[in-house]
């Protein structure tokens, strides 16, 4: 069948059509809102696409979840004899899609379950009779003939611990399940109109994908490597035609979410689904009010991430299900861990689902009351799954917290504000001349020392050299003189190391013990976290006025990340930094 004999309808269907070679795609449409999740609330409808390949061996890719089983096995049938079926391949499982699984698999008795090692775990409890039917992917090829060879690629998020993309080497087809799709039913079976695309493309990046954009982007570096033409995601138009334009809009949009000013860590843990949804809800009330979300799925998350994420955050979310009259451990840890490091200056806030006496809600936000962090919003406590009305309410209260958030650091920058009411024009147009943020670090025997700075440029082309102006104040001690090294680790945008070396930093004094570094061939530290980084020799220097000015040659350089900008140090006056 071809994608141009296509009929429309508005009454739930499935759609069939080659998108490639041996290749069916079905897509299980319904024009109406499927489910309540915010990710739904554009009321555009939606596809659940599934996918076959019939080689010499078969397989057929993510089957729909129960709203559509009925209609997708029917229309299945008609292309596929079921005993000839091979593999499943699943990108992750849910509830949802496990009950059309089960009807499908009293059906195929004989195909194997090909998923990630956490799906299986999952499937194996869910279905204990189909152990011995369930294979967990190891970095293997499956040979279908014909040269579909299947490599399959791990992508875990909070959100789908066992994610997992599938790509097909004979069509150059990359399945992305839950990546690069749009929550949009049409006729329309490519994104040739894909400009049309970009604001549902966008608000489902933004439900789905912006709390986790760090493990996206882990993803795309895995999934880069595989050199796909096509995108067939689980919902929504396959990618053909914008497929760079996507992939670039996704780094771009992991990169605004990183590089905003304010970010939250949402903790959670939900072991059948509604705790989880109301963090959805309140990631989104966060993000369109511009703060960026950090979302931890405390059952996956190690103590060391959790540590990181808490101590760097502007606020923090704490979401627990009820189970046995406690919260589970693993939010118990997190729970610890936050009251140990994270300032009491951080607004909190707490939610989750209980059944019937919700004791992990009142827990939660008794210890953080009592530890005197004020609630950027009121508890949400939610019986059983949440309705369309409560869901509306998290949205709001993630606004509602991002507010809060701003006007708390608004109030600790007032007196800057004041300041600079009275501050002169010169200053003003002074503070316009802005410059890269770097870390120079240095090294006295065993003591390494790092000094933040953007009062640098290049200097001279032959040789390679640079200039920095240092105050005494910086304690730059070990760059003073003809000779001495040091190593300029040029910042990267959206990453919060800067944090580590200012001057009102309280993270304690030895900034290094939080970041990853190597030894560079003179001696001091190199910043894996910095973009790039260059050694150099002190050849001169000259005192000018309160600075030193210092003229050093680059000996060796590096570039550590080739995606990423330089991150900018903007300042309001020439008057101080
Ligand atoms: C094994 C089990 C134990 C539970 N124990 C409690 C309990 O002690 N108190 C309570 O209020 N709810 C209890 N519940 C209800 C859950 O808190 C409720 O189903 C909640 O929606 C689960 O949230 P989740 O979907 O985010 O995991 C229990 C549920 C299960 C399955």
């Amino acid at each position: 069948m071809s994608a141009n004999t296509l009929t429309t309808s508005h009454s739930r269907d499935v759609q069939v059509a080659e998108i490639g070679k041996n290749t069916l795609i079905f897509r299980s449409r319904t024009w109406d809102r499927l489910k309540f999740e915010v990710e739904y609330s554009r009321q555009r409808g939606t596809t659940a696409n599934s996918y076959l390949i019939q080689a010499d061996k078969k397989a057929l890719i993510d089957p729909p979840g129960e709203s559509f089983t009925e209609i997708y096995l029917q229309q299945l049938a008609q292309h596929l004899d079921f005993t000839t079926l091979d593999y499943i391949v699943l990108g992750h499982v849910n509830p949802n899609r496990s009950a059309t699984l089960q009807v499908l698999l009293s059906q195929v008795p004989q195909a194997t379950i090909i998923c990630s090692r956490p799906a299986a775990n999952a499937l194996k409890t869910a279905f204990p009779e189909l152990e011995s039917r369930i294979q967990a992917v190891r970095g293997d090829i499956l040979d279908l003939g014909q040269g579909h060879h299947l490599s399959f690629v791990t992508v875990p998020t909070p959100r789908w611990a066992d994610g997992l993309c599938t790509y097909d080497s004979a069509t150059k087809i990359l399945y992305t399940d839950k990546l690069f799709g749009a929550h949009i039913c049409e006729d329309t079976l490519f994104d040739e109109d894909w400009k049309g695309l970009d604001g549902e493309r966008r608000y489902y990046f933004e439900c789905l994908h912006a709390p986790q954009a760090k493990q996206v982007e882990v993803a795309l570096d895995k999934l880069s490597a595989l050199g796909a033409r096509c995108y067939a995601p689980a919902h929504g138009p396959v990618v053909r035609y914008s497929l760079s334009r996507f992939t670039y809009d996704y780094r771009q949009w992991c990169q605004g979410q990183k590089s905003q000013e304010l970010s939250v860590a949402l903790l959670y843990a939900s072991a059948y689904g509604n705790t989880a949804i109301m963090a959805n809800a309140i990631a989104q009330g966060l993000i369109q009010n511009g703060v960026n979300v950090e979302s931890i799925n405390c059952e996956l998350a190690d103590s060391a991430e959790i540590n990181r994420i808490v101590e760097t955050c502007d606020g923090l979310i704490i979401g627990s299900p009820t189970l046995a009259g406690h919260a589970p451990t693993q939010i118990q840890t997190a729970l610890g861990i936050v009251l140990s490091v994270a300032a009491k200056t951080k607004l909190a806030g707490v939610f989750g689902s209980y059944g019937w006496s919700g004791e992990a809600i009142d827990l939660i936000e008794s210890k953080l009351k009592d530890a005197n962090y004020q609630l950027g919003f009121e508890t949400i406590r939610v019986r059983f799954s949440p309705t369309p009305e409560i869901l509306q309410q998290c949205q709001e209260a993630g606004a509602f917290f991002a507010q809060n958030l701003k006007k708390t650091k608004k109030l600790r920058s007032s007196r800057q504000v004041v300041t600079e009411a009275h501050v002169d024009r010169t200053e003003q147009a002074v503070g316009r001349i802005i410059g890269s943020l770097c870390v120079v670090t240095t090294r006295d025997e065993e003591t390494h020392k790092g000094v933040l700075t953007s009062w640098i440029s290049q200097a001279t082309f032959n040789p390679p050299g640079i200039m920095i102006a240092i105050a005494n104040e910086q304690n730059a001690d070990l760059m003073h003189h003809p000779g001495d090294k040091f190593v300029l680790n040029i910042l990267k945008e959206g990453r919060n190391v800067r944090r580590y070396f200012s001057r009102h930093s309280t993270l304690g004094d030895n900034p290094f013990a939080n970041l990853d570094t190597k030894t560079a061939l003179n001696g001091c530290l190199i910043l894996n976290e910095a973009l790039a980084y260059l050694e150099c020799t002190v050849q001169n220097q000259l005192e000018c006025g309160d600075r030193w000015l210092i003229y050093a040659v680059i000996d060796h350089g590096e570039v550590l990340e080739n995606e990423g900008v330089t991150a900018l140090e903007h300042r309001k006056s020439g008057s101080y930094y």
